[in-house]
């Protein structure tokens, strides 16, 4: 197999390995998707970006994504701005023109501004328990509680932006380990498909402090989806304001939740790093 072209780039710290699946068909197997992932034998990132020509709608191009573990995702929102990014560097004569992408999840509308800062309308968030997947509670709640063992009783948000989300309120995300806590959540038997888990802080009406342990990929500098989740459970819970600044360690993101039913916008930075190329055949892929 011929080297396979990539470009780096990252969507404030959350870091990709992105594909154009056009030019450079791939089979992205589990075993290929953590090589590549992998800071040292690979590229290192915590997600990979296939981009696919569209299939179901008129949208500029398709992406799939694949978390460092080798699992697969039905959404990532850093990963969606940075496919806008992309995009649009092909044409860069076309700032600010709405371009609409296509996600395992559905079509979303996104723009890149002249000041660099990429919008992606991330769609509608589902609170309905069946659809998160969350399993145990009939019926959609503001909060859950959850008794794990070695760990006082916790409440918590539940959320699907096209992939499952826990987002627990605390009063010290910088000074709190998050890891064991997130991990005996993401093992539950309640979220049969594992879950992100997101520890949100609030330190005033519109601004959030949160840092997100992701599914398949560990605490991540920041979690696009992670941080839509965070605000809308904060923003049903009366919280916080319909637009807030979600502040997590890798930078910031603005979101936007106008009303319940609506689709919820997300506003930030994407760079990109370098182009390279992969020899999986070398490391006897
Ligand atoms: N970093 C992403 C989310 C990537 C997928 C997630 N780990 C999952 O398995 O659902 C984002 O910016 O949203």
């Amino acid at each position: 197999m011929a080297r396979l072209r990539f470009s780096k780039m990252h969507g404030i710290g959350n870091d990709f390995v992105m594909i154009d699946q056009r030019t450079n068909p791939t089979d992205l197997t589990p075993e290929r998707c953590r090589l590549l992932a992998d800071r040292r034998l690979g590229v290192g990132c915590d997600q990979i970006i296939g981009i696919y020509a569209a299939k179901h709608s008129n949208a500029v191009v398709a992406y799939r994504i694949w978390n460092a573990d080798g699992s697969q995702a039905g959404q990532c929102g850093n990963g969606a701005r940075c496919v806008a990014a992309w995009v649009q560097r092909e044409a860069p004569g076309k700032v600010g023109q709405v371009m609409h992408l296509e996600s395992p999840k559905g079509v979303h509308r996104a723009q890149c501004m002249a000041d660099g800062q990429v919008q992606i309308s991330m769609g509608v968030p589902e609170f309905t328990p069946r659809n998160i997947p969350m399993v145990g509670f009939a019926d959609m709640q503001d909060s859950y509680a959850l008794a794990l063992p070695g760990f006082p009783e916790i409440h918590f948000g539940a959320v699907s932006m096209g992939n499952p989300h826990a987002v627990v309120e605390v009063d010290d995300v910088a000074g709190m380990q998050i890891e064991p806590l997130a991990r005996a959540v993401q093992t539950d038997i309640h979220f049969p498909d594992s879950v992100n888990v997101g520890f949100a802080q609030v330190i005033s009406r519109d601004e959030v402090q949160l840092r997100v342990y992701e599914r398949g990929a560990g605490e991540t500098l920041a979690c696009g989806s992670g941080a839509c989740a965070a605000a809308v459970v904060l923003m049903e819970h009366g919280r916080v304001a319909r637009s807030v600044t979600v502040r997590l360690p890798g930078g910031d993101l603005q979101i936007e939740w106008p009303q319940h039913g609506q689709s919820v916008l997300m506003t930030g930075p994407t760079a990109f790093v370098f182009e390279g190329e992969f020899d999986f055949e070398g490391q006897g892929l």
